[in-house]
């Protein structure tokens, strides 16, 4: 079928407190974010005693995923290496390239496009090629699934389960939210030629794909998480002011539908499950989360029907017209253009 294995790759975090600060290091490294806000954020990890659970959720996923590759009889190891922590993307391309592999199929564990949900992972594979140099092997990159109906579907299953955990209170608003980025960054986000946004138009679309078959009329999309220097505007509202917002409109509860992300990894379980559930509980309002997708077993189903769309030629399902890019070879971007770093603020 002519791939040799499937690189997992992901965004990696720390696996103890002394780790978070040079993982934070790595992450924000010439990206111009406060000082201020890595300590502010470094506090968020140490309230899990330096843990993020992201990288054992990259585990079980990845195991889900290989009983499914195992039951679909196609041959494929699995190989898990990250763009800021250990296991180091280098590293396991290293490993992957000694034991042989020739053609490599590689899955970002993100669904959408954009210069942090999609090229960075580019560059990640430019850099780990360049860092194994002569004999590095060809890596092909697994499409964008944000309107994918396997994705959609966990999404609205979680949003019901959610509504159900509340009791289904008439008049519950469901606020779907993504991580913010600099209002550059979505500007640039998708070819020149799209007019830029890809980024908030495909989360704008997931969301009322799953808010369509979930059977809700009334949602919103709001962003959480912004970093940065507080002059450079990033995506607005923030989740925790839209819950004061809703709450001066007379809503007495929320469901909060992370839609941005694939895991429970720490800016799901610190931004959402504690500062935006606490500012609910502030108001007396029902809050309730719904689950990520990437613990639910059509999760798995998905990233086998992504590589069989490249092993077995399966047509490429998907539920809206917006481009699913991000399908590239050894790190090219999507087109000319799409979605350039945005150009960092000169520091004062
Ligand atoms: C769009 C997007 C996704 C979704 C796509 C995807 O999933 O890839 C995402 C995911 C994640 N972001 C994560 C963590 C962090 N993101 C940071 C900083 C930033 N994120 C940005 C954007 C995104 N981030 C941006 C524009 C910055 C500013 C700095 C820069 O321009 O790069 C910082 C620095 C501190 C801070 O300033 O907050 C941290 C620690 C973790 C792991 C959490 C864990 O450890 O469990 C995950 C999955
Ligand atoms: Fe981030």
């Amino acid at each position: 079928m002519g791939y040799d294995a499937l690189l997992w790759l992901s965004f990696g975090g720390p696996e103890g407190p002394d780790e978070v600060m040079p993982f934070l290091e790595n992450v924000t490294r010439g990206r111009g974010v406060p000082r201020e806000r890595l300590l502010e954020v470094s506090e968020h990890y140490q309230h899990f005693g330096g843990v993020s659970p992201i990288n054992r959720l990259n585990r079980d996923a990845i195991s889900a995923v290989e009983k499914q590759l195992a039951a679909a009889g196609i041959d494929l190891p699995v190989h898990f290496g990250n763009r800021n922590w250990r296991p180091m993307v280098e590293e396991t391309l290293a490993e992957i390239t000694k034991a042989g592999a020739q053609r490599v199929l590689v899955f970002p564990t993100s669904a959408y496009g954009g210069y942090s949900a999609c090229r960075q992972y580019d560059e990640d594979i430019e850099r780990a090629r360049a860092s194994v140099g002569d004999g590095a092997p060809e890596l092909v990159k697994l499409r964008q699934f944000f309107d994918h109906p396997l994705f959609i579907a966990a999404f609205a299953d979680a949003v019901r389960a959610a509504h159900a955990k509340l009791g289904n209170p008439p008049g519950t608003r469901t606020v779907f939210c993504a991580h913010s980025v600099p209002d550059s960054a979505d500007a640039a986000s998708g070819p020149p030629s799209e007019g830029g946004h890809r980024y908030s138009r495909q989360i704008a679309e997931a969301a009322r794909l799953v808010a369509a078959e979930a059977g809700i009329e009334t949602y919103d999309v709001v962003w959480q998480s912004r970093s940065g220097p507080p002059q450079v505007p990033w995506l607005e509202p923030d989740i925790v002011d839209h819950i004061d917002a809703l709450h001066a409109d007379g809503v007495t509860s929320v469901v909060v539908c992370p839609v941005g992300f694939v895991s429970d990894h720490l800016e799901v379980i610190w931004d959402l499950d504690n500062e935006a559930a606490e500012r609910a509980a502030e108001h007396g309002m029902g809050f309730a989360r719904a689950a990520t997708p990437d613990t639910d077993p059509r999760f798995a189903e998905l990233v086998v029907e992504l590589v069989r769309e490249h092993t077995e030629g399966v047509p490429a399902r998907k539920l809206s017209p917006f481009p699913a890019a991000g399908c590239t070879v050894n790190g090219m971007p999507c087109a000319v253009g799409c979605c350039e770093p945005a150009k960092r603020p000169a520091r004062p």
